[in-house]
């Protein structure tokens, strides 16, 4: 029996044994035997690790790395093969071996196979780990030109309550302005935006200042979150302390990174790269923990050599949805600061801040990208709903007895709810509204009464936008009964039974997500738009059109026909939530603890929550204890690179 377990199968056999399990992908079962086409007496070991290595890319790894303790968790996850060794004979160390010997494994990325570090890249993803961490590194190596000395009057200008101690912002925006890269990461709240303004109004004062002015893009991931920081930067600049000249020159308009960039339609390369960079001097993008490796390469690729990048975003959100955590990696250890004294004294300098001040910050031998990383740790917004940054302050360090106490203490907050067997509760909750927010009834009734002027369906359209975003219902999951697809059906049935909806596809009140981009339609994956009555036609009739809020404030009316990449979304994944704000958000998870649930998951759809929390559990408390326990770990050489 035992040797048997121990017999090697054929590599094909082997490859269509896990394919069938569902651990392998079409697609990594095709690059195995596309490498076994160029290199015939490849080694099975090689061939196997090759698809597993593709596969990798599904859960976010960049590469197999095999040097990992939890090396079989991150090839398996939770369901090791029985006969794993007769489908992937050995050890690690006996692998690395095989592999250094192969034709098709190299260091230098002339084959298709890479070994870097031991880690088994695919050579694409290896590539572009390199462009990053590349042009990261050049970026710090490049002075910003700017003195300690230069920055301090405007500092204090700019931050004239900083108060004793440390004003987090202010050093975020020297250090940021030190090199030709600046980070910037902090939970919801705590000031990115405030910062960062204050930052592009710092730049561009010492630019002016020298007769120059700085061409500025603002961009974002997603329509959703570049239209969400439109909304927040205007008011922002427009009381920015600095001359009328400087703040007209400041723009205030947020574009998606793929419009940026430049898409071209059919085609996965963008108009702007290395050979065409763009124009611009300064790149600021928000939500940067949503960019994933593929996306940082093409924007540093496309970036000038002289242009300053300024990363924003919240370090512990969930990673990006393909390879790479690019955030999380750049920002490992920006809590401790990891300052050396010259960036100390830096600080001093140009903040006017003594040393003493600083001692929040560990004073420490950090790499440069911990000398242009700041963390913001106050959270402003919070005042109005402390419930909720204490909620995720206690995920964030996975302190099961905080939580617990952040629910009791903040009753009027946080509500924590037991799915019964009374199979509509979740739908009336999300219909009637619950913890003192409107439900969708009022979505509904208000959509059966359009503007009689036409003029006015633009401004009714945005109000009832605004309205949906008062309350929404969250699944780390797609599938299963808890998860996304079924919630939805769930959801839709239950309005046709309370003759709010009808029984057809598209009605009045059906709100809807883009499932992918449609350049010409200007709509991107994950936008939400809503089916409303638009204008009459010919016949006094409404005819039905679907409005989306654009990142520039307007609204595209499109013809239902026009869409065919949507799906109704009552509840949605929490990853397609991120870059979105909801007054109340309610979370559900299912009756049993999921690879996918993990700490970054229930910490950003926390974070979603502007007011309200809400936990739904459909089974015991072990669930949710369970996801604050596992963090996610995504294998990527960027960190130790950096
Ligand atoms: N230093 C400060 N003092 C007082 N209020 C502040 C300060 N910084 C920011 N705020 C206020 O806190 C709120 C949140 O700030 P801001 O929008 O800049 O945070 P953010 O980190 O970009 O938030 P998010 O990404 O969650 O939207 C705003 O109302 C802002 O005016």
């Amino acid at each position: 029996m035992q040797s048997d377990m121990f017999t090697a199968l054929h590599w094909e056999d082997a490859l269509k044994q896990l394919r069938d399990n569902g651990q392998l992908r079409d697609l990594d079962v095709a690059i195995a035997r596309f490498l076994q086409q160029q290199c015939g007496d490849a080694s099975h070991t090689v061939l196997m690790l090759a698809a597993l290595a593709s596969n990798q890319q599904a859960s976010g790894h960049l590469c197999i790395d095999l040097a990992n303790p939890d090396l079989e968790q991150q090839l398996w996850g939770t369901s090791t093969p029985e006969n794993v060794q007769a489908l992937l004979p050995g050890t690690a160390k006996a692998w690395l071996e095989e592999l250094e010997q192969s034709p098709l494994v190299s260091q230098d990325g002339s084959t298709p196979l890479v070994l870097d570090n031991q880690r088994l890249y695919l050579k694409r993803n290896w590539s572009q780990e390199l462009i990053v961490a590349k042009a990261i590194a050049t970026r710090l190596a490049t002075p910003s030109g700017l003195s300690a000395q230069q920055l301090y009057g405007p500092l204090q200008a700019l931050f004239p309550d900083s108060g004793d101690g440390t004003n987090w912002q202010q050093v975020a925006c020297a250090l940021a302005s030190r090199s030709g890269i600046g980070i910037i990461t902090g939970g919801p709240g705590t000031g990115k935006t405030t910062t960062v303004v204050k930052l592009l109004g710092l730049l561009q004062s010492l630019a002016m200042e020298d007769n120059k002015r700085l061409r500025i893009r603002l961009a974002a991931p997603t329509g959703k979150a570049a239209a969400r920081l439109t909304e927040s930067i205007g008011d922002q600049v427009a009381a920015l302390p600095v001359p009328d000249s400087v703040r007209d020159s400041i723009p205030t308009e947020v574009t998606t990174l793929h419009r940026l960039l430049g898409t071209r339609p059919d085609s996965r390369h963008f108009r702007h790269h290395a050979h065409n960079p763009l124009h611009a001097d300064l790149v600021v993008v928000d939500e940067a923990s949503m960019i994933d490796m593929d996306m940082m390469a093409s924007l540093l690729s496309a970036l000038p050599a002289h242009a300053r990048l300024i990363l924003l975003g919240d370090k512990d959100q969930l990673a990006s949805v393909e390879a790479g955590a690019v955030m999380g990696d750049l920002c490992r250890h920006a809590a401790g600061g990891h300052y050396q004294d010259s960036t100390l004294e830096f600080v001093a300098q140009s903040c006017g801040a003594d040393i003493g001040h600083f001692s929040e910050a560990v004073k420490g031998p950090g790499t440069a990208l911990a000398q242009c990383t700041a963390m913001l740790r106050t959270n402003w917004r919070s005042k109005d709903s402390p419930g909720i940054g204490a909620l995720a302050t206690a995920i964030n360090e996975a302190n099961l007895a905080d939580i617990r106490n952040a629910f009791k203490h903040y009753a009027d907050s946080l509500y924590r709810r037991q799915l019964t067997s009374d199979t509509q509760q979740l739908e009336r909750l999300l219909v009637e509204g619950s913890a003192g927010h409107d439900g969708l009834r009022s979505v509904f009734t208000a959509v059966q009464t359009p503007p009689h002027d036409s003029h006015e369906l633009d401004r009714w359209a945005a109000g009832l936008l605004k309205q949906l975003t008062h309350q929404q219902l969250l699944s780390g999951l797609r599938s299963g009964p808890f998860g996304v697809e079924q919630l939805n059906q769930r959801m839709t049935h239950y309005l046709q039974q309370q003759d709010l909806a009808p029984e057809r596809e598209w009605y009045a009140g059906r709100p809807v997500m883009m499932t992918r981009n449609d350049y010409q339609l200007g709509l991107m994956n994950g936008d939400v738009g809503l089916t409303l009555p638009g204008t009459e036609n010919e016949h006094g009739q409404r005819v039905l059109r679907v409005a989306f809020q654009l990142p520039d404030g307007r609204i595209k009316w499109v013809l239902p026909s026009r869409l065919d990449g949507v799906e109704t979304v009552y509840a949605m994944t929490v990853h397609k939530s991120q870059g979105s704000e909801f007054r109340h958000t309610l979370l559900v998870l299912p009756d049993a603890p999921h690879p996918l649930l993990t700490r970054e998951l229930i910490y950003t759809a926390v974070t979603r929550a502007r007011e309200t929390f809400t936990l739904l559990e459909s089974g015991n408390s072990g669930v949710w204890d369970s996801a604050v326990n596992k963090p996610t770990r995504r294998a990527s050489g960027l960190a130790s690179r950096l």
